[in-house]
């Protein structure tokens, strides 16, 4: 008798996906050809391998579905757009079209934070995530540190609601406004402010087409020509709330590193250090409002 439900093994299926993707130039082939397949069977990566060993197969609308999201990876569409997730430090965020995927080398930007805060022993920190997205920076120091009160701060109506949605479940206040223009009120204090803002110049357009072609643009390009426009303004927001001594941390492109420092110096920053990612790239620039 035939099998009323044909269906696919686990392990042919994946090494045609890993094929797939490779050859559409994905960068991670192999990862996202699991984590696609953990999607569809709502398993995590350890389970998947676990029911390879043992032979399993996907049901037919199982493999309809993942051929489906396969072929729009291919296309070059983000894997976080189409598992409606990203993954941050240790939360499962969020993400989608209309909002920026949180990338591994802001780990090390809130690790920078986080540091900063065990060391000053604080009772109740208070915190600032300026250019929130999905809320990324905020989530993870409010989950991580609990005992501090966190701000996520973001302009875009379309991130807005995913910085809601990753943000407050963890108690931050979201402000839906420009990070440059906070209400006065605030200022003078905060211990720490973190930004990954938004730094590429206009003429430095991504290759990657998951990044040119699906995070928003207002996330990328930081403005005037040298990109670092919307940083300066954060910047000088940043010395604005904090306290005499609290500690300002900002992402930056790699090769921002002596721009970034001077423009934290000429905001009145003392204490200007660069900070590698963990690959080891000059990511990020920190500074401490002055005594
Ligand atoms: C590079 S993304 C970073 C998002 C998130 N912090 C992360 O690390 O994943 C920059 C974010 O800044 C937001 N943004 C751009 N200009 C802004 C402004 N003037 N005020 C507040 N947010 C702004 C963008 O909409 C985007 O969500």
């Amino acid at each position: 008798m035939e099998n009323p439900l044909p269906v696919r093994e686990l392990s042919a299926v994946r090494r045609a996906a890993l094929a797939q993707l490779a050859a559409a130039g994905v960068p991670s082939p192999a990862a996202d050809a699991d984590l696609l397949a953990c999607h569809v069977l709502r398993v995590e990566r350890s389970e998947l391998k676990l029911r390879e060993l043992r032979g399993e197969s996907f049901s037919e609308p199982q493999y309809a579905l993942y051929a489906s999201l396969l072929e729009r990876r291919a296309a070059r569409i983000p894997l976080q757009h189409l598992t409606g997730e990203g993954h941050f430090r240790y939360l499962t965020l969020k993400v989608g079209p209309g909002v920026f995927s949180p990338r591994p080398e802001t780990e090390t930007v809130v690790q920078l934070g986080l540091d900063f805060l065990a060391e000053q022993g604080l009772a109740a920190p208070r915190c600032v995530d300026l250019c929130s997205g999905s809320g990324a920076i905020a989530a993870a120091l409010a989950s991580e540190a609990p005992q501090a009160a966190v701000w996520a701060v973001e302009l875009s109506d379309d991130a807005i609601g995913y910085t809601r949605a990753n943000c407050e479940p963890l108690g931050v206040t979201v402000l839906h406004r420009d990070a440059s223009a906070l209400p006065p009120e605030l200022h003078g204090t905060m211990d720490l402010v973190v930004s990954n803002p938004p730094y590429i110049p206009p003429n430095a357009v991504p290759r990657e087409p998951e990044v040119r072609d699906h995070d928003p643009q207002m996330a990328l390009y930081g403005l005037g020509e040298d990109g670092l426009q919307i940083p300066r303004a954060v910047a000088a927001e940043a010395r604005r709330l904090l306290r005499p001594g609290g500690l300002f941390v900002m992402e930056h492109a790699e090769v921002q590193q002596e721009s970034a420092a001077q423009l934290l110096r000429e905001t009145g920053f003392t204490s200007v250090a660069g900070h590698p990612d963990l690959s080891g790239r000059p990511r990020s620039t920190s500074g401490r409002a002055p005594r």
